[in-house]
């Protein structure tokens, strides 16, 4: 693999817009808090986007998609992950990965994956689509699906409905297991059989609480929750029940460490390029894809290394601590 990198001002010598770039922004008005929708637009005109609104839950596959049919060389999601998740899905759907580039304009309540590309505010995200880095970073899938920040099993829809939009802009994915503590204390956990890649004659198999797999989003205890991206792997907790796990009232910090410890037994940790989860219980599994629900009883997760061309912010850390 290269390192990802590649000159953007190359045919440009004020290092602005490229005149032969044909940019769509596909935006969901009711991201977030729905203020953003007017900035914008205004900007997008600025800087030379045709803008698609949505207008109804996954709409966004399909107008991402007929952007990158109709020859767009940029398409950018303004929203939060799960429109970003939708416009990915849309770039998937017309085999479009290798010719276009993302744009992120972060408008959601957390925007955990702008964050984690250092993108840091609506305009950012334009000055970005303009003279940022562009990297090739790796995408993960879920079956056919795509994600960008994580796959997470074991949820319930409960849980996920029930999560405020405070907790998630405070601790994005954590904010759903502690929701489900709270929501589902008795919430006895789900059999799975576990194999990944490598280990495919050592299978975990047991009963899972809770299977986290990050691609741009890792799940430490404590700490950066940036991943890397560029690695080819995805970053997979499975969380085992332990006894009196209640973690309803503790500090949502002291939360996180008690579920995440790194020296907790009832935490199995591995990087892994594919994994395959079966669900062993009579009723499939939730899965969640970037916030976006799909339910399985058996799913192959693996990455697709470098397959997203992205343009980063300045903040952006290919390789972040580990
Ligand atoms: N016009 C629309 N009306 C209702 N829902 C929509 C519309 N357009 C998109 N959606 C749906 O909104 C959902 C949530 O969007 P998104 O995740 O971007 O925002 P958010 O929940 O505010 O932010 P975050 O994921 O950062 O918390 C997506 O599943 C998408 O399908």
């Amino acid at each position: 693999m290269t390192d990802g990198r590649s000159d953007l001002c190359d045919g440009r010598p004020d290092g602005g817009t490229a005149p032969d770039e044909t940019r769509v922004l596909v935006l969901n008005p009711t991201s977030g808090t729905s203020a953003h929708v007017e900035r914008i637009r205004t900007l997008a005109a600025q800087h030379g986007f045709t803008v698609q609104e949505t207008e109804r839950e996954g709409q966004a596959i399909e107008l991402a998609a007929a952007a990158a049919s109709d020859g767009a060389s940029v398409v950018a999601a303004a929203g939060g992950d799960g429109t970003l998740n939708e416009v990915v899905r849309g770039l998937v759907a017309a085999d479009a990965l290798g010719d276009v580039v993302f744009g992120v304009i972060p408008a959601g309540t957390g925007n955990n994956f702008a964050g984690n590309v250092g993108i840091e505010s609506v305009e950012h995200g334009f000055d970005v689509i303009e003279d940022g880095t562009e990297r090739d970073i790796d995408l993960g899938f879920a079956g056919d699906r795509p994600f960008l920040n994580s796959c997470i099993g074991g949820l319930t829809a409960q849980a996920s409905s029930e999560t405020t939009s405070e907790l998630k802009a405070d601790l994005g994915v954590v904010a759903y297991v502690l929701t489900m503590f709270r929501t589902a204390v008795d919430f006895e956990g789900t059999r799975l059989r576990i194999e990944t890649d490598e280990t495919a004659e050592r299978a975990w198999q047991g009963t899972a609480v809770l299977l986290l797999v990050g691609n741009g989003r890792r799940f430490p205890s404590r700490g950066q929750t940036q991943a890397d991206v560029e690695d080819g792997l995805l970053d997979v907790a499975i969380i085992e029940k332990k006894p009196g796990s209640n973690l309803a009232g503790l500090a949502r910090s002291t939360a996180r460490e008690r579920l995440l410890g790194a020296d907790a037994d009832h935490v199995t940790r591995v990087k892994t390029a594919g994994l395959t989860v079966r669900v062993l219980d009579d009723d499939p599994t939730t899965f969640s894809l970037d916030g976006e629900e799909v339910t399985a009883r058996e799913l192959a997760i693996e990455v697709s290394p470098a397959s997203l061309r992205l343009r980063v912010g300045e903040g952006y850390e290919p390789h972040p601590e580990g």
